[in-house]
């Protein structure tokens, strides 16, 4: 296989994946490319269509689905979020690090693959605190904010499984985190950095 190692990241709603990705997409212009989801929840204030997610309908997803377009897809709170094989090909078309940020059940079948990624899990200091943030983010209604929690617990647990990730962060402190996550990605990211030397 050609090209960087993807990255997938795991951990519950609300514990910084896209905080920290941002960041990282921010210092390192030009060396990680996003894997745009699909997803059938409606934009957030602020999202983009085609950038933070491909909006659909519940149909459209379907439909994709059965043609084999995707390479794994699940229900979460509510909602289906898959990844589309495109999504992950437009990226490493570009030789640049395909970043995958999915849920449990997304990162349980995209073992199946063979797309051979670096698993990290981005976990919040406790419950309480991840319920804070999730609260304060102010874009979760009060069901959605609960089915969140309730995968979280799920997914807390088995981030706590020896060999299920190649690196758990606990993000207390953001430029904790953020430094940590930097030095997991820092060889794959000047092999990209490199190559275009
Ligand atoms: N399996 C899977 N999960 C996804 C995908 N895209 C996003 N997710 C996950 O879906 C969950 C909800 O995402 P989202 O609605 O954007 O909420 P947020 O993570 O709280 O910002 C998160 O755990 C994401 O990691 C995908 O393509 N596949
Ligand atoms: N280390 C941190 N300390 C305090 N707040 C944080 C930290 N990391 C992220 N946040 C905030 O927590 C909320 C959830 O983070 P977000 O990146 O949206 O999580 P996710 O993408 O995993 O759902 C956001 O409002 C974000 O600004």
């Amino acid at each position: 296989m050609s090209g960087p190692r993807p990255v997938v990241l795991s951990g519950p709603s609300g514990a910084g994946k896209s905080t920290l990705l941002r960041r990282l997409m921010k210092e390192y212009e030009g060396v990680f490319g996003f894997s745009v989801s699909h997803t059938s929840r409606n934009p957030r204030p602020g999202e983009e269509n085609g950038k933070d997610y491909h909006f659909v309908t519940r149909e459209k997803m379907q439909e994709g689905i059965d043609k084999g377009e995707f390479i794994e897809n699940a229900e979460f709170s509510g909602n289906m979020y898959g990844t589309s094989k495109s999504s992950i090909e437009d990226v490493q078309a570009q030789n640049l690090i395909c970043i995958l940020d999915v849920d449990i059940q997304g990162m349980k079948n995209i073992k199946k693959t063979d797309l051979n990624p670096i698993y990290i899990s981005i976990q919040p200091p406790s419950m309480e605190i991840l319920e804070k943030r999730l609260r304060d983010r102010q874009t979760e209604t009060e069901d959605s904010l609960q089915k969140r929690l309730e995968a979280a617990r799920i997914d807390m647990e088995l981030s706590k499984e020896p060999g299920v990730f190649d690196m758990v962060i606990i993000n207390d402190d953001l430029e904790e985190a953020y430094a940590k996550l930097k030095s997991v990605l820092i060889e794959e990211i000047e092999k990209v950095q490199d190559a275009k030397k």
